[in-house]
């Protein structure tokens, strides 16, 4: 059923948005979702300020944990510098055949690389498997209980460095506990919240920023 809802998703996106923009299947997503059938995508609201925090830091190596339909991944690769590379994880085989056909149709194909597989076993072999040092900036919405672990996985494999900036979502819902505390209590990060609602909905949700210090 899953499968056939994301076939209805994609339909819409090709219905709806023009290949190659892609502001427009943001907006096909953010419609649809708003109209037929609520997803988990981080939605237009807080959209907007995932999209001024990737503004400010106008990254050139961007890591997404947590790719689902692909939303996210457009919303920050079109706003990436020419040269800019995204790293994206996917768990689920179909989520990632949906977001490949959600880049694709924006046409950002190029900036992005997503990769099946689960954050832990991804996130050591990120130097020796696509070459990168460190990241600028990290994006993380998938499993909420994956957030804390992986984050001290990212600093273990010195993949942070002074200045990168993690951004998480769904802090308030359904809510990442132990990863607030963590952020919020470290020395080794300033961290602060943007209060907003979740995606599609009136309830409270947000975002926390959390600077590495290094
Ligand atoms: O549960 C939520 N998100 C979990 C997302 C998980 C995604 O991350 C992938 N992944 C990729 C790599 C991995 O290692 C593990 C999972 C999974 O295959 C899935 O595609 C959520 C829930 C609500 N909600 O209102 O209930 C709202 C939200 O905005 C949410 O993000
Ligand atoms: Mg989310």
């Amino acid at each position: 059923l899953a499968l056939l809802w994301h076939d209805r998703l994609l339909k819409a996106v090709r219905k709806r948005a023009t290949r190659g923009d892609p502001q427009s299947v943001i907006s096909a997503i953010d419609h649809f979702c708003r109209h037929n059938e609520w997803a988990m995508n981080v939605g237009d609201e807080k959209g907007s300020i995932l999209d001024s925090v990737v503004s400010e830091v106008n990254p050139e190596k961007v890591l997404e944990l947590g790719t689902y339909c692909g939303y996210s991944t457009v919303r920050i690769a079109r706003l990436l510098p020419p040269g800019a590379r995204l790293i994206t994880l996917e768990f689920n085989v179909d989520y990632a055949a949906i977001a490949r056909q959600v880049i694709a149709w924006a046409g950002l194909e190029d900036k992005i690389q997503l990769v099946e597989g689960a954050s832990e076993d991804w996130i050591p072999r990120m130097k020796e498997h696509f070459g990168i040092e460190t990241f600028d900036f990290v994006f993380l919405d998938h499993w909420k209980d994956r957030y804390l672990p992986d984050t001290k996985l990212m600093e273990d494999c010195g993949l942070l460095r002074k200045g990168t900036v993690l951004l998480a979502d769904n802090v308030i819902c359904p809510g990442v506990p132990d990863y607030l505390e963590y952020v919020r209590n470290s020395l080794s990060y300033k961290s602060c919240y943007f209060k907003s609602h979740l995606e599609y909905t009136k309830a409270e949700d947000g975002l926390e920023k959390s600077v590495f210090l290094g």
